[in-house]
């Protein structure tokens, strides 16, 4: 029988062909997941062996009033260290952040027939919808344990004829009321830099979005399995809504003193969102903000969702380190990249980690 999946090819027709994906296994309440989702040893994740990120939540209301400069450090020193920081009071209503998670558990729990209308390859929906599984499922070795659709936006009138029914206005809704947040710790990094920012340049790094439903199902083995391996973002910066579960582990810059690579839990706060650099905003930093690598945990219990809003330059941008921030090193660090190459090279490679992926823009990445 076909569901025993005696053949790669079985699985690979069940949760990729036939778009039942790694929730369709899930339903099947096997013991054990299918060899394909077993990771190597190295690449399991130890919950135990993992510290909790204890940095408080940066409070972004207080961007307008006294203590405006402090907060403005805050950002800048997360962003060039762990590359990651949680924002609170950020003007996004909770409800809202409530309503997408709601959403993003309906959106999965649709009808086979209801969601493969949006899968990736064979939508009519086409480019701007993209449901799928794992990351790469055919160039990859062993499977993430996780499904997503991308809304990818280009215009309000594509989004609602061609997003899902189900969410197209709560997204479109989310993406208009945290665009002033978006911009406003866009702008924090950019100036930092020592560069002057007007229009044209917010336009150069922030001109595309990318709203993604990560769903990951019960896994029966969460100690052998993945939601999502090491990775780096692409973009600018994302804007990461999780829920209450957790399992967002996030790569420090320094091994420990054994030499062995140190985990943080990114810990879910309510109401929080969590903002992360991207490669491209390393890129154009010249290395001054980290873009770190992370990677998710999975549940036998619960199906766990997060909403990730990837900030990124349009395609036929180029992307190089600006002249500022090249003169404060002394030396530029990343060549100039057309953005569309930089993602061809993004989406053609697994999960293997970041350096794979930058040093494609690296100057003498020996
Ligand atoms: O689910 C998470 O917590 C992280 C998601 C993520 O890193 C991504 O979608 O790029
Ligand atoms: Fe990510």
């Amino acid at each position: 029988m076909a569901l025993s999946f005696n053949t790669s090819n079985s699985l690979y027709d069940f949760v990729v062909r036939e778009g039942n994906g790694v929730k369709g296994v899930s339903d099947l309440g096997l013991p054990e997941v299918p060899d394909r989702y077993i990771q190597p040893p190295e690449e399991r994740i130890n919950k135990q062996e993992s510290r909790t990120c204890d940095a408080p939540p940066i409070d972004l209301s207080k961007l307008n009033g006294l203590e405006h400069e402090k907060v403005v450090d805050e950002i800048v020193r997360a962003a060039e260290t762990l590359g990651f920081f949680q924002v609170v009071n950020h003007g996004v209503p909770l409800e809202l952040l409530e309503s997408l998670k709601h959403t993003a558990h309906k959106f999965f729990s649709l009808p086979l027939e209801k969601k493969t209308l949006y899968r990736a390859g064979v939508s009519p929906a086409g480019p701007v919808t993209r449901l799928a599984t794992s990351f790469v499922p055919e160039k990859e070795k062993t499977w993430e344990w996780k499904d997503y659709i991308s809304m990818i936006y280009r215009s309000d009138e594509e989004a609602l004829q061609y997003w899902p029914n189900l969410c197209r206005e709560l997204v479109l809704e989310y993406l208009k009321l945290s665009s002033k947040m978006v911009r406003g710790i866009v702008e924090i990094l950019i100036r930092n830099l020592g560069v002057t920012i007007d229009d044209s340049k917010t336009e150069q790094i922030m001109g595309d979005k990318v709203v993604n439903f990560n769903y990951y199902p019960p896994c029966p083995n969460p100690e052998l399995t993945v939601g999502l391996g090491r990775h780096s973002d692409l973009g600018t910066i994302t804007v990461l809504l999780q829920d209450e579960i957790g399992g967002l582990y996030v790569k420090m810059e320094e091994d420990n003193d054994a030499g062995k690579e140190e985990w943080l839990l990114i810990p879910p706060i309510p109401g929080a969102l969590v903002i992360n650099i991207g490669d491209i905003l390393q890129i154009l930093s010249n290395g001054k903000y980290k873009s770190a690598e992370h990677r998710t945990t999975t549940t036998s219990t619960r199906a766990r969702v997060s909403v990730p809003l990837f900030i990124l330059p349009i395609a036929t941008e180029r992307i190089g380190p600006f002249p500022e921030a090249v003169k404060n090193v002394g030396f530029a660090r990343y060549r100039e990249v057309l953005m569309q190459d930089y993602m061809n090279k993004y989406f053609g490679n697994a999960h293997e980690g970041k350096k794979k992926i930058i040093d494609f823009a690296r100057i003498n990445s020996a």
